[in-house]
């Protein structure tokens, strides 16, 4: 049972609105989330963590409840976007994985992962509407999405290696499946962020829009595929294509979760990110 509330309308006009936010449509019981709903229970999903969407545990918690809600209510397709029109996603919050106590990395990071796998899992198709930059765990939320449609001229890929630690394997796979073992390689030793259209050649996005209405219709587009389709064989074909990392990350949740924290808890990669952090502030103080 759905203990939130659904605005209801035409995909139409729900994307006009949701584009135009001159309403807000949509109350319910997050804090950091506006799930919106359309009469073909199209879910719109807006991550609204100010500034930049950081990915907390409470929002990464919201994302997951919402998603057991979109199953439990047979959900017909999702389109994840962000209120802002700079930043998509900035990947975790740094200041919770700097610092803090094992125990908290430790359930942010399972919760990610708790994340994948109902997202990546999912049974009904998801598109992510990127409008603006997706570093780190931006990119991988995108990428646990099936189509991406990325605004022009921003930022996305997998930079932990520039923040002084890996990407897990099952990280490492999702990108070689995404864009082949030679660009994922090249791209994840060296930290790279690619721009709009670098994504859309090497494939680490599927659609270019000009700005967010574009991306909302492309998106919109990409769920109309599906409209003739029977549901159970498109699952089907979506889980068998998944389902080696589905079942990795399910079995080896804990195991991924340790080696996360204590990699995070090493006093050089405490150091990287701290550097990292002070880095991030003096761009900001610069560019005033
Ligand atoms: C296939 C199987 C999968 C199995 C699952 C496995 C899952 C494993 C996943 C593990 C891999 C994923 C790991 C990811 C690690 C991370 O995500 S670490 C975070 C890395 N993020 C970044 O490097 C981005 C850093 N931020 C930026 O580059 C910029 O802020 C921006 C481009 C996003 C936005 O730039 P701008 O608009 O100019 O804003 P700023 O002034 O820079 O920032 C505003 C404000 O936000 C704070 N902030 C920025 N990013 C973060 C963040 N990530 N966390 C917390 N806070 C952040 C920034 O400090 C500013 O704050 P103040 O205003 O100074 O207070």
């Amino acid at each position: 049972m759905s203990s939130y509330v659904y605005k209801t309308t035409r995909r139409g006009v729900l994307l006009a609105k949701t584009v135009s936010y001159q309403v807000r449509l949509c109350s319910g019981n997050f804090r950091h989330l506006e799930v919106l709903k359309d009469e073909n229970n199209v879910a719109i999903v807006t991550m609204k963590r100010a500034p930049v969407n950081s990915l907390n545990t409470e929002l990464l918690t919201e994302i997951s409840s919402v998603l057991t809600d979109l199953e439990e209510t047979k959900c017909s397709g999702m389109i994840l976007t962000s209120f802002s029109d700079k930043v998509f996603c900035s990947g975790l919050d740094i200041y919770e994985i700097f610092k803090s106590k094992p125990s908290a990395i430790g359930t942010s990071f399972s919760t990610l992962l708790e994340v994948f796998i109902k997202l990546y899992g999912s049974t009904f198709p998801t598109v992510a509407a990127i409008t603006g930059h997706a570093p780190a765990g931006g990119c991988v939320l995108g990428l646990f999405c099936e189509y991406r449609i990325m605004v022009q001229n921003f930022k996305i890929g997998l930079n932990e290696d520039q923040l002084g630690f890996n990407a897990p394997s099952p990280i490492v796979k999702l990108m070689i499946n995404t864009i082949g073992h030679r660009n994922a390689e090249l791209a994840l030793t060296s930290g790279r962020l690619f721009t709009t259209s670098q994504a859309l050649q090497v494939g680490l996005v599927d659609e270019i829009a000009k700005d967010r209405t574009e991306a909302f219709e492309k998106a919109d587009g990409f769920l109309r595929r599906f409209e003739m389709i029977p549901p159970l064989a498109r699952n089907f074909t979506k889980q068998s294509m998944r389902r080696a990392l589905l079942q990795d990350v399910t079995i080896n949740r804990e195991k991924y979760t340790e080696g996360f924290v204590s990699m995070i808890s090493l006093h050089e990669v405490q150091q990287s990110i701290a550097a990292y952090l002070d880095n991030l502030k003096n761009k900001k103080r610069n560019a005033h």
